[in-house]
């Protein structure tokens, strides 16, 4: 693997922009990038993901939509990660190929959801078999138990990992468990892996534990307010870190009841985003 700079503060969760008769929407991805650097002061991106909706596209469209990224990023953004995971192994590996390939800065693999692995080393062995097809990419592990319902404790994942998948370079923590990222975070600190935080509303807490930075959704619309978070937590001045941070709790209560309110005739995430988005220049 080539030396790289480290991962570290906001990784947008990009959504996948579709035009009204559904077909994905790759030429606004070049503004998508330019407005996340320049508005929103983030310049790493997380494709195909949870929330683009990654699962339900077509290995094509995802395919499609790395590439734009990729190419659209490649003189602005510092990261590009491609979300490759999927339900069958093989379509999970072709899409690990296909990063590779196009030159994306990371791979994540979400845990399978349908029939899920029962123990660390089934899950360890899939993992594997991923990311032994983009060998000089960096690989993350996207923990988001609420949603795979896979509750293998990262603590337990990473013992031994690197030596089973060399290209392991960090966790992608979308769960609650302090405690599980903390000890993640103590027992590997000789490593230099990459913590990244997934759960936008409380990423103060996780910051206390260590983490490197976060992957979210909203930092697509609250980038710049949430860097505004890091430098205050790096300052240190916690009031304020603390400001920041009860913001982006406030705009989640909005949104959900927004979304409550509108989810009989428009799909979820990008009503509140295409909503809310104006306001928020
Ligand atoms: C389940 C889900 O989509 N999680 C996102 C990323 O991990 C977060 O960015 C959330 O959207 C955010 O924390 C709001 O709950
Ligand atoms: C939020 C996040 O990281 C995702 O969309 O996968």
């Amino acid at each position: 693997m080539t030396s790289r700079k480290k991962l570290q503060g906001l990784v947008a969760a990009t959504i996948t922009p579709m035009t009204p008769d559904g077909q994905i929407n790759l030429p606004v991805i070049r503004q998508y990038v330019d407005y996340l650097v320049n508005k929103q002061t983030v310049k790493n991106v997380f494709v195909n993901g949870t929330t683009g909706e990654g699962l339900s596209l077509s290995i094509q469209e995802r395919k499609q939509l790395a590439e734009e990224w990729v190419c659209q990023g490649k003189d602005k953004l510092d990261h590009v990660i491609i979300h490759v995971g999927a339900l069958s192994l093989p379509e999970s590996q072709e899409l690990a190929r296909h990063a590779a390939a196009i030159g994306a800065g990371g791979i994540a693999v979400i845990a399978p959801f349908f029939f899920k692995p029962t123990n660390k080393d089934e899950l360890v062995s899939l993992l594997q078999k991923v990311t032994s097809e983009a060998p000089d990419v960096p690989f993350y592990y996207y923990h988001i138990p609420p949603l795979t319902g896979v509750k293998i404790r990262v603590e337990e994942l990473l013992e031994g990992i690197k030596e089973r998948i060399p290209t392991f370079q960090g966790v992608k923590f979308s769960d609650t468990d302090l405690l599980d990222l903390a000890q993640c975070i103590h027992k590997n600190e000789a490593q230099q892996l990459e913590f990244l935080y997934g759960v936008d509303e409380q990423l103060l807490g996780a910051l206390a534990v260590g983490a490197n930075g976060a992957v979210g959704s909203t930092y697509n619309y609250l980038g710049r307010q949430t860097n505004l978070m890091l430098e205050a937590f790096a300052k240190p001045d916690l009031a304020l870190a603390r400001k920041y941070q009860f913001l982006t709790g406030e705009f989640l209560n909005f949104v959900i009841k927004l979304v409550i309110f509108l989810r009989q005739w428009c799909p979820r995430r990008k009503t509140a985003l295409i909503l809310l988005s104006p306001a928020l220049l």
